[in-house]
């Protein structure tokens, strides 16, 4: 059964969304682009989340260290998200200095990244997200992946650890996504946008139903 993450949140109002379609996650950004926020933003846009089951998770670019773990404090995350997944001095220095969970994002452009991901459950990250490599970006880029290129090797890395799917997911898209590369985490950002930071709240719905409904095919 996929959990639902939105991510690049700007507004509380699509926090609260977040919440009320019983998304597993509520995402912001650290990582720079139309989306970042600064923590005590950050902590306000997520306020809907405090003592609902929706869990709020960081996402952070060249940031150290002790520079993510001040935000992830300042903004009460319970997930950080490392862009800079390549990184093995952010997975580790994160994954002994922070309480919650530690996702780090593999940039995917075929199936051998993904094959070089898999070693790095061993440095105790909780998952690793796969996004397209798009040069010069982190994320957000409404970009897929090739979904069929990767299934066997996705398919391998989900016997290591938990995998969330993100890269140019929509409503549109995400059940085809399912089926062909099952994930734990579906995560969508600009995909359930009317313009950059905003979401559309019936885009949001679309997507956590499509998800649910195929859950129960
Ligand atoms: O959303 C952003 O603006 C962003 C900026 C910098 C790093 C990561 C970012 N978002 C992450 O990108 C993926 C997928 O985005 P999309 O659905 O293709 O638009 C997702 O993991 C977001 O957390």
């Amino acid at each position: 059964m996929a959990e639902v993450k939105f991510c690049g949140l700007t507004r509380s109002v699509d926090a609260a969304e977040a919440v009320r379609l019983g998304a597993a996650f509520a995402g912001v950004i650290f990582a720079g682009g139309p989306r970042l926020l600064d923590p005590t933003r950050a902590s306000e846009v997520l306020s809907p989340t405090v003592g609902s089951g929706t869990r709020r998770v960081g996402v952070f670019g060249a940031q150290g260290v002790d520079e993510v773990l001040a935000i992830a404090r300042a903004a009460a995350l319970e997930v950080v998200q490392l862009s800079y997944g390549e990184s093995r001095e952010h997975r580790v220095g994160l994954r002994a200095a922070f309480d919650g969970r530690v996702w780090a994002v593999k940039h995917v452009s075929d199936v051998r990244d993904v094959e070089a991901a898999a070693d790095w459950y061993g440095d105790g990250i909780d998952a690793i997200v796969l996004d397209a490599a798009v040069p010069g970006q982190l994320g957000g880029t409404g970009v897929a992946l090739d979904w069929t290129a990767v299934a066997p090797a996705v398919a391998r890395l989900r016997r290591r650890g938990r995998v969330v799917l993100a890269g140019g997911l929509r409503p549109e898209n995400v059940a085809t996504a399912l089926r062909t590369v099952p994930a734990d985490i579906v995560d969508v950002s600009s995909g359930v946008e009317s313009a950059p930071g905003i979401k559309d709240p019936e885009r949001m719905r679309a997507f956590a139903e499509t998800v649910r409904a195929h859950e129960v095919q």
